[in-house]
């Protein structure tokens, strides 16, 4: 593979009027990438962009052919009733199980609406990062969770757990790529192999 994942040149996006931009970044292969920025300064509303669910008033988003999209959105929809497992909600996203960590193992058998809001958190980023997706986009994933699980998080987006492994299941390979939202400066330092920040 060559190039980047992603290319976003000069985007301007909205929702019928523009709210944030113009912005320009790339993700290439074994990219973590934080957008950082003030509350309504548009972070949502540009992943939102990428994965088609806002507007592009301006500039243009470059997608690598065939690329595969997974979006964590900033408040994962859960009803009043799911009578769905978490191991059935990870079969639905084709996530795999493989080096899954204990703390999202430990609620596979339990009804996704009954779990507390920093083990749904989890488990859906969980959903989005070991499922098929070349591109991984998360929308404030550290929300709801503990410090312990946050640490957990940012070991999670290490370039060696995201790295997909070749045939021989031996030589991870670093081909795909993360952009990571969020307010709290401190975990996307920690998390990030670079920071964007968004005026
Ligand atoms: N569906 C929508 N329709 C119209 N305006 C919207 C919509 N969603 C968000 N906005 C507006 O777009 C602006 C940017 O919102 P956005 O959620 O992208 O900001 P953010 O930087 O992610 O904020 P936060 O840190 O609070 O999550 C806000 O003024 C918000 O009111």
């Amino acid at each position: 593979m060559s190039g980047p994942l992603l290319r976003v040149e000069g985007l301007v996006a909205g929702y019928g009027r523009p709210v944030v931009g113009p912005v320009s970044l790339d993700v290439a292969p074994g990219d973590v990438v934080g957008l950082w920025g003030p509350n309504g300064c548009g972070k949502s509303t540009l992943l939102n962009a990428i994965a088609d669910r806002a507007d592009l008033l301006a500039g243009r988003i470059l997608r690598m052919p065939g690329l595969v999209i997974a979006y964590q959105a900033q408040q994962p929809v859960r009803l009043p009733s799911m009578p769905v497992t978490g191991r059935e909600l990870l079969r639905c996203a084709d996530a795999s199980l493989h080096d899954m960590p204990l703390a999202i193992d430990a609620v596979l058998r339990q009804r996704i609406d009954r779990l507390s809001g920093g083990q749904y958190q989890l488990l859906c980023v969980w959903a989005a990062i070991a499922g098929r997706a070349d591109l991984i986009l998360l929308d404030e994933p550290t929300n709801n969770l503990d410090p312990t699980r946050e640490a957990l998080l940012i070991e999670m987006l290490t370039p060696s757990r995201l790295a997909r492994r070749d045939a021989s299941g031996a030589q991870p390979r670093p081909d795909r790529g993360v952009l990571v939202v969020s307010h709290e400066r401190r975990f996307l330092e920690d998390a990030c192999s670079r920071m964007i920040e968004i005026p």
